[in-house]
């Protein structure tokens, strides 16, 4: 490894998994390897220091035990951390987190890697078929920091009337005026009063919230092309005043790096005595007796298993999938799959049912006018190694997105149902580090390829997921049940009726020459014609982007209370994705979040 002729503090530690075989970059290239050992001899960047370390020997028992380390469960183990009373246990299934994670635009370079990502995927059905029968990939982090580790890093609190919603759906106490207060506790805006205003953020939470440090002429093409297409360009999308149009997102970033919640919000164990975190910890149950969390059981990094009790109480944070696979394996779900698996039933509540996720439809495009040449190389690098900025600093064209409404949207909600997201451009692979660098050699006059989504915000269809086994550590099978319901098909087809709009913009036009991408959309165009009715329920089908914003698999009035805890057991809750009752209209890191930091506050004010 390359070390910078820097002083860290402490010893840095090569630990983490690396990028050098990344899927995106496939193949040990020379260059990758150097960079790695570049990005972790920089101690700005592995920040050796400040990191959490995974504890050798764990005590018998904890006052309190938490499962998961993602933006829920980092936050509900540092938060009541806080008070020194309490002893806190933080069981984390994955390992530490990658140094080259950190890098913004590395940001896919982890998917699937079976070391950080529990890699699921849905059960084949109509959907999702340009993956064959595979089903669709659903990523997910395995990994202090969890999903955001993985996840596109934009900030969005979604709007007054998702949270509206939840009320109605017996989730009493949480309104938006209610949750309002603990949105605030947890960001930490870098941008007010430049970008966004007071009114609508707060500054005075650990997560750094700011746009990323690079944008580039793409962006800014992208943007134009937007505005000449008739959409507005907005500062914030988090300004209910401006609920929809198109803005550069601001993400958890700070210094040109991704910022998770466990990097916020967990403290190394010489600032936080009381709370120690246990990584490569595979929690297979809770245990209850007589009605009562009285602990878990996990199996460690050695395959050896491990009980350890909870006086308190044991919160499971493990995901909107895991979670719910942790309480099936414990005996809480539905009666009939658990006696299908002959686990003994502790309570029947319907586990694993009302799974949600946002979902659309990818389009691919070439830009023949822009050169196939990589945006990473040795001037890239050296930009980013010294200041942290430049292309490595940003998520490219990603960083950009919009809100629309669809033709079955309510307006006067000012909750729009349709998201859009691109893809490309991104500095994340380079074989030589040489400037010009062509991506497909094979196919230079091709031009670049970008990618743009339109997802549906409020999906009608719902879901479940269920058990394949018997043995927890085989993972539950999930049936999304896509476009199910016929109206999130309309709100899709309007999404691609947006984006055909902006392909036709006279600015990507004559910059790029902008076309659909014939190797992506032939076995829809060869049917029929492109745009049309059937050709978007071809590209639908076969291009499905399902979304990685699962939730209410253990939802608020069907499995938890509104304080979180399940229901007809003693000392067990849940704060994480799985308990909100329907989606927040956007990206939903920023709400789990308000949900951890409530979910914390509950658990302070019982046991205080
Ligand atoms: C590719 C991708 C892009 C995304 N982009 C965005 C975005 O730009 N903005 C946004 O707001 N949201 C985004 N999201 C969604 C967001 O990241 C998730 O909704 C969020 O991370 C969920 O938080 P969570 O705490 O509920 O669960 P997770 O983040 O999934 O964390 C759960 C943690 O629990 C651990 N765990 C699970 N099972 C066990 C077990 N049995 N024992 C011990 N530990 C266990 C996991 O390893 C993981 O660390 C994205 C997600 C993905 C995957």
């Amino acid at each position: 490894m390359i070390l910078a002729p820097e002083e860290c503090g402490c010893p840095l530690i090569e630990e983490g998994v690396s990028i050098e075989n990344s899927p995106i970059c496939s193949g040990t290239l020379l260059f990758m390897v150097l960079l790695e050992g570049y990005i972790r001899g920089r101690c700005k960047i592995a920040t050796p220091c400040a990191n959490v370390r995974s504890a050798e020997q764990l005590d018998a028992r904890y006052d309190f035990i938490v499962v998961g380390s993602g933006p829920a469960g980092a936050i509900v183990a540092g938060r009541l951390s806080e008070d020194k009373n309490f002893n806190v246990l933080l069981l984390e299934a994955g390992g530490q987190e990658p140094t080259g994670a950190r890098i913004p635009s590395f940001y896919r370079a982890f998917w699937s890697n079976k070391e950080v990502d529990w890699d699921y995927r849905t059960e084949p059905d109509n959907y999702c078929l340009d993956q064959g029968d595979k089903g669709c990939p659903w990523p997910r982090g395995k990994v202090l920091g969890g999903s955001s580790l993985l996840n596109g890093m934009m900030y969005h609190r979604g709007h007054a009337a998702d949270y509206d919603d939840w009320v109605k759906l017996g989730a009493e106490g949480w309104s938006w005026e209610e949750n309002l207060p603990y949105f605030d506790m947890t960001e930490g805006n870098k941008e007010i009063g430049t970008i966004v205003s007071q009114k609508h953020h707060s500054s005075s939470g650990p997560l750094p919230v700011q746009r990323f440090r690079y944008q580039g002429p793409a962006v800014y093409k992208l943007l134009d092309a937007l505005n000449e297409t008739g959409f507005s360009i907005i500062a914030d999308m988090n300004d209910p005043e401006t609920p929809d149009g198109f803005t550069i997102a601001q993400a958890f970033n700070d210094n040109g790096q991704r910022y998770t919640t466990a990097r916020a919000y967990l403290k190394p164990k010489s600032e936080r005595p009381n709370l120690t975190v246990k990584l490569g910890a595979h929690v297979t149950r809770v245990i209850v007796t007589d009605d009562t969390a009285t602990g878990v059981e996990f199996i460690d990094s050695d395959g050896n298993s491990n009980i350890v009790y909870a006086s308190r109480e044991v919160i499971l944070s493990a995901g909107a999938l895991n979670t719910p696979h942790i309480l099936l394996h414990s005996g809480i779900g539905p009666r009939e799959t658990l006696e299908k698996y002959n686990i003994p039933v502790k309570a029947d509540l319907p586990v694993g049912l009302n799974l949600q996720n946002h979902v659309g439809v990818t389009v691919s495009f070439i830009l023949p006018k822009l050169n196939d040449t990589r945006v990473l190389d040795w001037s890239t690098l050296a930009t980013y190694l010294l200041n942290q900025e430049g292309p490595m600093a940003s998520t490219s064209i990603t960083q950009v997105t919009g809100l629309l409404y669809s033709s079955l949207a309510d307006k006067r909600k000012k909750q729009p149902d349709l998201q859009f997201f691109f893809n490309g451009m991104y500095a994340e692979c380079s074989k030589t580090g040489f400037v010009g660098e062509t991506i497909d050699s094979d196919c230079q006059e091709r031009g670049t390829n970008i990618t743009a989504n339109a997802v549906a915000l409020l999906p009608k269809s719902k879901g479940y997921l269920t058990l394949q086994s018997s043995d927890p550590l085989v993972s539950p099978l999930f049936y999304p049940n896509f476009f199910s319901h016929p109206d999130d098909m309309i709100v899709a087809k309007d999404g691609l009726r947006y984006l055909k709009k902006i392909s036709e913009s006279k600015i990507l036009e004559s910059e790029y020459g902008i076309e659909l991408d014939p190797e992506a959309t032939d076995e829809c165009s060869e049917t029929s014609e492109d745009w049309s009715d059937d050709w978007m329920e071809c590209m639908i089908r076969l291009h499905t982007d399902a979304q990685n914003h699962q939730l209410g698999t253990t939802a608020i009035g069907l499995v938890v209370d509104p304080q979180l805890k399940v229901y007809g057991i003693e000392g067990l809750r849940v704060i994480d994705a799985s308990v909100m009752p329907s989606q927040p209209t956007g990206n939903p890191q920023a709400a789990i979040m308000m949900v951890a930091e409530r979910g914390a506050a509950f658990i302070k004010d019982t046991h205080s």
